[in-house]
């Protein structure tokens, strides 16, 4: 038998398949999911969760017309395979290859890329609004959302808006009782007593059976009395909070039973007004080990072999700086009381396990909310804690706002901690860390430093909550250099002066320090002396010792892991320009005013100049034109486009 796939070339395909075909799809969709994992890794558990809901949908719905948004869009692999992207699925998260979200370069049925959780019911109205203004009101707009995702302020005000304007919208919420972690908060707890809704239906049989099984003592008994109260409340409440919010509330139905959910889907399909469908996944669904640990298996590392079912999983030897950080913040923890840590749903990439574990009343998980956890954590500061926020770069985007009211306006002491400050290899564009230099540095008050190398971590956070004002520092998903040298302790507002050269100077900072000191060795051994300096702090900024080195060196480069649009270089050259200093003769390495694509990070830093190799070639080139000769003044401009 040929494989089922293949015969898919549109979604229209789906139609011609049998139920037990489409069973078999499920199936064969689930083993093409395990492949690229033999090699990478890549979004796996999410995705096994919503085969079946994917094949629903696209039966039920005509989505190139209709119009249907993945939130966060990890779980869109099974809707790529389907719509015409299998012969490719191999190459997903590689550079040229697919990428591991929504994108509309790819395929018209992926409307717009994205990454970032809780934006689906907003767009998914819009669509709606859109089409009805461009005169297409009966197209259907839907929008699939995680339990996870779905306690994001954002899903509230467009919950509100929509039934304002009260037209017809389906939102699928997957429930699958997870968000990378264990889904916490209110809304949680919410779900999971709708989710007892059905066993209301026989509540009478259900307490028979319960009351036969339970000796009526004890602890047991108030057991099986409140689980008893919990399935009447489900009965009559199940979904009350949406019905509230103006929502028809369906469900919740069995996610995984293709049949059922296609007459749900029908159903909703059909209702005047918004209507929620609670759908009910297992995050893993299909494969055990994803199932059992849909933790580890949300992005496992590599394949190592599978034996009976059983996946084990490539072990990683690698020190990265979220390892050396969250050391960090531990010790913090523990030698002081004050200091607490917050993290909006990424406990585990944050690698924080441990401080949950180990100090519960100063671990705080907000869930996907970081504009919450920022303010948050600035009235914790206004009561004399210490919190840091650790938080990935990309994510902070959505609490810029509140970095500015709530903590830099009122000098407050939160740290952040800004992970994944850089690029992040095969996540893409949705998740590179590359604007926080400049949406950091703009505000009175906050203090900006970046570790060179391993050693610079500890010391940076000890120094960060000994402030009284808002600090952040950043360090990319890499492993951080270990440059061997004598200590220099951290200082406000103080680089730390690598080596002195007479040819030229590299100003590194944060992750690129390791880079510099690579590229002035290469450059030593060709015979120029380039000095390089740790440049440490973005804010203040040293510039005793960095104009030092813009007035008296022939040539000047700057290189960070950011964009060069207000980054760090253009922090060297206002200070330049304030001080009267000429600076032509300075050139900033960084990401330019582009998006950069998914590809491992070693190959995105070569693609934009910043690796090793690439900044020891640019300093050849500024050797040549700013050296003893004298250049044209077009040379110069043409050797200094950045991009
Ligand atoms: C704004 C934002 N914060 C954090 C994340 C990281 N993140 C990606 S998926 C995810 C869990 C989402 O849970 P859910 O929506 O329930 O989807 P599931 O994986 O359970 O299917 C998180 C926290 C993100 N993508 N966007
Ligand atoms: C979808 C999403 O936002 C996360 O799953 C993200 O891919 C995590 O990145 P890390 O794997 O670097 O933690
Ligand atoms: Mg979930």
């Amino acid at each position: 038998m040929g494989s089922l796939l293949s015969r898919i070339e549109s979604p229209a395909d789906l139609r011609t398949l049998t139920d037990d075909e489409l069973c078999s799809l499920a199936q064969e969709i689930r083993e093409t999911l395990c492949q690229p994992l033999e090699s990478r890794s890549v979004h796996f558990a999410s995705n096994l969760g919503v085969v079946e809901l994917t094949l629903a949908l696209h039966l039920t719905f005509d989505f190139a017309r209709d119009r249907l948004i993945w939130d966060t869009g990890h779980q869109i692999y099974p809707h790529k395979l389907i719509t015409g992207r299998h012969e490719q699925f191999a190459s997903i998260r590689t550079r040229g290859g697919l990428m591991g979200y929504p994108n509309p370069d790819e395929s018209p049925y992926d409307l717009f890329m994205t990454g970032h959780a809780g934006c689906s019911v907003s767009t998914a109205l819009g669509l709606k609004m859109g089409d009805e203004l461009m005169g297409r009101p009966e197209r259907k707009s839907v929008a699939v959302i995680g339990d996870g995702a779905f306690p994001s302020g954002i899903v509230y005000e467009a919950m509100n808006n929509a039934a304002e304007l009260n037209r017809e919208l389906v939102v699928v919420l997957n429930d699958n009782q997870m968000s990378i972690c264990p889904r916490v908060g209110g809304v949680a707890k919410s779900l999971d007593k709708a989710r007892m809704a059905p066993m209301f239906h026989d509540v009478k049989c259900q307490l028979d059976e319960a009351l036969h099984k339970l000796p009526l003592v004890g602890h047991s008994f108030e057991r099986a009395w409140t689980s008893l109260k919990d399935m009447v409340k489900a009965g009559v409440y199940g979904g009350m909070l949406f019905e509230q919010l103006g929502f028809q509330y369906v469900g919740p139905v069995d996610g995984h039973d293709i049949k059922t959910l296609r007459e749900y889907l029908q159903m909703v399909k059909e209702q005047p007004g918004p209507t929620l469908l609670h759908v009910l996944t297992e995050k893993g669904h299909g494969i055990a080990s994803a199932s059992e640990d849909p933790v580890t298996f949300h992005t496992p590392p590599v394949f190592e072999k599978v034996e009976n079912g059983v996946i084990s999983l490539r072990k990683s030897k690698s020190v990265n700086f979220t390892n050396l950080v969250s050391d960090a913040i531990r010790e913090q923890l523990a030698s002081d009381k004050k200091v607490c840590v917050m993290t909006a749903a990424m406990c585990q990439g944050n690698k924080l396990e441990r401080s949950r574990e180990e100090f519960p009343d100063q671990f705080f998980d907000t869930g996907i909310c970081e504009s919450h956890a920022v303010a948050f954590a600035a009235g914790m500061a206004k009561v004399g804690a210490r919190p840091i926020v650790a938080i990935y770069s990309t994510f902070l985007q959505r609490s810029f706002d509140q970095i500015f009211q709530e903590v830099a306006l009122q000098n407050l002491p939160v740290t952040f901690c800004l992970d994944r400050a850089g690029f992040t290899g095969p996540d893409g564009p949705t998740h590179h860390g590359t604007f926080d230099i400049p949406y950091m540095r703009i505000f009175p008050n906050m203090v900006v430093m970046a570790p060179g190398d391993a050693s610079d971590v500890q010391p940076m956070l000890e120094f960060a909550l000994k402030q009284d004002c808002p600090v952040s520092l950043r360090y990319p998903k890499a492993a951080p250099a270990q440059i061997e040298r004598a200590a220099c302790p951290i200082e406000m507002g103080q680089a730390e002066v690598y080596e002195w050269g007479t040819d030229g100077c590299i100003i590194a900072i944060g992750s690129m320090f390791g880079e510099a000191v690579e590229a002035a060795e290469i450059l030593r051994e060709e015979g120029f002396d380039v000095g390089v300096i740790n440049a440490r702090f973005i804010k203040p900024l040293d510039k005793r010792t960095i104009l030092k080195a813009v007035s008296e060196l022939p040539f000047v480069m700057t290189v960070e892991e950011g964009t060069v649009v207000g980054g760090f270089g253009s922090a060297v050259l206002e200070a330049a320009c304030e001080e009267g200093i000429a600076a032509n003769h300075v050139y900033r390495c960084g990401i330019p005013d582009d998006w950069i694509l998914h590809a491992e990070r070693k190959e995105q830093l070569a693609e934009v100049g910043i690796d090793a190799p690439s900044l020891a070639a640019k300093a050849r080139e500024l050797a040549a034109l700013f050296g003893p000769k004298e250049n044209s003044l077009e040379e110069v401009n043409s050797c200094k486009q950045v991009g």
